[in-house]
């Protein structure tokens, strides 16, 4: 018996085994896993059942099929017998408290100028022939402020990485001189922190913060400056004065000045005064590069074929790109599944660029006439050898291609939800040693989806 697992009182309750899973894994270092998992509550113990609350029925799917194994071993062992889950669904279940993160998991964050984003910086940008220019320019500036480019304006389309530079040039003049005030904010604040000081009358304090008392200003998304003629007005000025002192001004935007519209001629003269340069997309090599970049912050093994599926699949934004890799990592290091390019394609269904949508009914006829068996026979207990491995198949494309859930595609196949996870498991291991297989695979997948 394992420490975890001490006889439980005669009072053992719900709560009492649900608190020792959550030791569990948190000694196990599945803390991420307590985030996603927070939303449950335990409810009852019957005979050998631990009844879960659960918000909704989305929530019980996803967690059915993302952690049922790993909750039921987790069971099993403070429990210290076989026990099952079951979830019922109680409207506004709030989160539990206890599963706030603990303050020590939030890093001190110092006195770093607000808004700062200290993950935004020079080291974890990635420099390619998309960005190069852009770069350069930022690091020369963030060496000396003021002096080089002044302003410096980079424009380019969205996600592609114009915020994460305007934050590395302040986070390296900062860090090198945290006496530096740094000032970061995107013109709508600087829009309505106007608007409020003019309407409460503390326009004095208004411009000490933006004129004295700011050694470099940053302004992102400088285009919503556009047609507001006031705030232009304030912002030339501003502008005007910082510039004369010497204080460097970064501006960011998704078109040159020239385009802004509504942007008084003054300003955009002002902001072409220095350099202007751009972001362009990112090629596959670029974002093949910032994959194994944020994969290596993540602590994410990423195979190569990986990187280079999501690279295919993700082509104009950065910000998709790293969102599809976060959920990769998080639901790999919940799950455990190894990362694979199927793997991959299951977790970024939502979002990736979406393929003809089959459902598992026409997976299972299509698959059926492929192996040339009857589709109804895959619904049976036939344990033909061809049957078989038709239903195996079928259930890997149901859960590749289609947005079921374990339990949903078992029940397509009269099935419980552990037969069809081994099926999944057993074809992605032989896809991936099993040339005739792969081959197989692919061909039914174009089928169903087109491509
Ligand atoms: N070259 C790069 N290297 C590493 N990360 C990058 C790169 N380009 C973009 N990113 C990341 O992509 C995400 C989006 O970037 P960012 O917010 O800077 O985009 P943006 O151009 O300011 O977009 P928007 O115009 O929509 O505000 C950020 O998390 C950023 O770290």
């Amino acid at each position: 018996m394992n420490a975890l697992a001490r006889p439980l009182p005669a009072s053992s309750s719900a709560e009492i085994l649900w608190e020792r899973m959550l030791d569990c894994l948190r000694q196990d270092k599945l803390e991420y896993a307590l985030g996603w998992i927070g939303r449950m509550r335990p409810l009852e113990v019957r005979e050998d059942t631990l009844v879960m609350g659960v918000p909704d029925r989305f929530y019980r799917d996803w967690l059915d099929d993302h952690y049922r194994p790993l909750l039921e071993s987790t069971l099993a062992r403070v429990a210290d017998r076989p026990m099952e889950l079951a979830y019922e669904v109680v409207p506004g279940l709030a989160p539990a408290p206890n599963l706030q993160p603990p303050p020590s998991a939030h890093k001190p964050e110092g006195a770093r100028p607000p808004r700062m984003n200290a993950r935004f910086t020079f080291q974890t940008f990635v420099v390619a022939d998309s960005n190069q220019l852009a770069a350069a320019a930022a690091a020369a500036v963030s060496d000396s402020p003021g002096r080089a480019y002044n302003p410096l304006y980079i424009y380019g389309g969205t996600g592609l990485g114009k915020t994460h530079l305007l934050h590395a040039i302040g986070n390296k003049i900062w860090e090198r001189d945290p006496s530096q005030r740094v000032v970061y904010l995107s013109s709508e604040q600087f829009t309505n922190e106007f608007i409020e000081s003019v309407r409460e009358q503390r326009m004095p304090e208004f411009r000490r913060k933006f004129r004295d008392e700011c050694d470099v200003l940053l302004i992102d998304d400088v285009q919503f400056l556009g047609r507001k003629e006031e705030t232009q007005r304030e912002f030339f000025h501003t502008f005007n004065t910082l510039h004369e002192l010497g204080k460097a001004i970064i501006l960011t935007s998704d078109m040159v000045p020239a385009e802004v519209p509504g942007l008084e001629e003054r300003l955009r003269s002002r902001f072409s005064m220095g350099l202007i340069t751009d972001i362009q997309e990112p090629t596959f090599e670029t974002r093949v590069a910032i994959l194994q970049k944020k994969a290596v912050l993540e602590g994410l093994d990423l195979p190569d074929e990986v990187a280079h599926y999501i690279a295919r699949a993700i082509q104009k934004n950065v910000r998709e790109l790293e969102g599809a890799l976060v959920k990769v990592s998080a639901i790999h290091s919940l799950s455990r599944q190894p990362v694979t390019v199927d793997f991959a394609a299951h977790v970024l269904k939502d979002v990736l660029p979406t393929r003809q949508v089959v459902d598992v009914e026409t997976i299972q006829k299509e698959v059926a006439r492929y192996y040339k068996v009857p589709a109804e026979a895959l619904k049976e207990d036939r344990r033909h050898k061809a049957l078989a491995h038709a239903r195996q198949v079928a259930m890997y494309l149901s859960r590749k291609l289609t947005k079921a859930s374990f339990p949903e595609i078992g029940a397509r196949f009269s099935k419980d939800h552990s037969t069809v996870i081994s099926a999944v498991r057993k074809v992605e291991k032989l896809r991936e040693s099993d040339a005739g297989m792969k081959r197989e695979l692919d061909e039914l997948e174009a089928k169903l989806t087109g491509e």
